[in-house]
């Protein structure tokens, strides 16, 4: 058993479990065996459940964060193609409240019938006797109580569960620092760094990044750094290139065109990778913008927002209310990453936004995929974007044409005296 999963046991008691339950997310604890009650919550949450159905439970307890994102990552496909097709599982984790990084993530399992779920417990025991790094429960309910108790196979005890209080932010902020967003440039190398044995291609990004002296904050830019961000199709590209005529400025773009090669393979990756390959881009480009703005003005094609944002709504999985607080210093600006003149936030209806994406007629990102499909992680993206403390962020209506909305922001521009 490896020391992650000791030290995962030992903090057992004091954890808080959720599961994403048909949409809800439902929290529930450990309490004594002995008074523990089932309590409505646990039943409705159980109670959702077909009736003689078997439930389990997975965490994932590698200690090492990379392994233990990519062996999670794998895990949900292990279980699609693994589990007995009337089986359902839906994601879950275990927290200690307000403890930074003691989520681990898993999966809530429910077998419908007792033919799958003889087949699910074989399943999880060959898995454990593979020394995979999991924390594997079944839930078991006394007849004629509330009681629902939580049989932990790796200990062989048996806990009684009651409902628990949603905590007071999201259980995802207490890992977002530096596994899905990263606030410096060493906290995103260092990931790579330890990847490149297992993802060659981080070996190839590695190489394109800047020495650690680059990254030293310079004197202030001779020119105006303007950044473009927004949803996909909001008018990004048609604008920034405009802009750069109008203003005989240069265009960049970030993740720069020398990550290109790479960005569909770390796309593929768990957001400790993903994000941490964003984040470098990041930092190229700010190199290439330093080496630009002694000479024009700088247009950029997304930056530090897209990247935070992103990692933000998509690890916060709940309604906008999840988010981090306004003001969090998960907001905040990396400090050794430079900051643009004035950052520009297109806004645009969803609807005029998807005529856009459809006429432009080009693939969308899963991630832009998703948007469509699931509002409210668009909502959380939109209002995240907005919450990114640091540079001064506009937001502009972008509905109106081409010409206007390039009018417009000239006249920002010019009367924030940014030229
Ligand atoms: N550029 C960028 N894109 C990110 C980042 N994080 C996630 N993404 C995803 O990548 C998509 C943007 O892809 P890009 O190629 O930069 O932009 P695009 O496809 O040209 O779309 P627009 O820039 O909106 O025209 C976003 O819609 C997100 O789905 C990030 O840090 N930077
Ligand atoms: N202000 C605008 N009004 C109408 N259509 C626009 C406007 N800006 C861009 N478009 C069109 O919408 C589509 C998406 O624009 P694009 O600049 O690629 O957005 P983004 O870079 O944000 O994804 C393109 O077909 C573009 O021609």
């Amino acid at each position: 058993m490896s020391r992650r999963t000791m030290a995962l046991l030992s903090q057992w008691t004091s954890r808080v479990f959720s599961v994403d339950m048909d949409g809800e997310t439902v929290y529930f604890k450990i309490h004594d065996t002995q008074t523990g009650k089932g309590g409505k919550e646990v039943l409705r949450m159980f109670g959702n459940i077909q009736k003689g159905a078997s439930c389990y439970s997975l965490l994932v307890s590698s200690g090492e964060k990379i392994h233990s994102a990519r062996f999670h990552w794998k895990l949900k496909d292990k279980l699609s193609t693994a589990l007995p097709p009337q089986c359902r599982f839906s994601p879950m984790c275990s927290f200690l409240p307000g403890v930074r990084d003691s989520l681990v993530h898993g999966y809530f399992l429910q077998a419908p019938s007792s033919d799958s779920s003889a087949t699910t417990e074989r399943l999880l025991r060959q898995w454990l006797r593979l020394d995979d790094p999991l924390l594997v429960c079944s839930y078991l309910h006394e007849e004629n109580t509330p009681r629902w108790i939580q049989h932990l196979w790796n200990t062989e005890q048996n806990h009684g569960i009651v409902p628990s209080e949603a905590p007071e932010s999201h259980p995802a902020t207490l890992n977002l620092i530096n596994s899905d967003v990263f606030y410096s440039f060493q906290a995103a190398r260092d990931v790579l760094q330890k990847c490149a044995d297992i993802i060659p291609e981080a070996a190839s990004v590695l190489e394109l990044l800047p020495c650690d002296g680059d990254m030293e904050a310079r004197s202030k830019p001779d020119f105006p750094i303007i950044v473009l961000e927004g949803l996909d199709a909001t008018g990004k590209t048609t604008l920034t290139e405009s802009l750069r005529d109008a203003l005989g400025a240069t265009l960049l773009r970030s993740p720069p065109p020398c990550l290109s090669p790479w960005r569909a393979r770390f796309d593929q990756e768990p957001p400790i990778l993903r994000r941490a390959f964003y984040a470098l881009g990041n930092y190229i480009t700010a190199q290439q913008i330093y080496s630009q703005t002694s000479k024009t003005p700088v247009i950029i094609d997304r930056f530090w927002h897209s990247t935070a944002a992103y990692a933000i709504a998509t690890a916060v999985n709940g309604p906008v209310c999840d988010l981090p607080a306004e003001g969090s210093e998960l907001y905040r600006w990396p400090s050794d990453l430079l900051q643009p003149s004035v950052v520009f936030l297109l806004t645009l209806d969803p609807e005029e936004r998807k005529r856009r994406l459809k006429d432009r007629g080009q693939g969308e990102t899963k991630e832009e995929h998703e948007l469509d499909l699931n509002q409210v992680f668009r909502l959380r993206v939109e209002e995240a974007y907005k919450r990114i403390s640091g540079p001064t962020c506009i937001s502009v209506d972008a509905s109106s044409s081409a010409e206007q909305v390039l009018r417009q922001v000239l006249l920002l521009i010019k009367a924030k005296r940014y030229l």
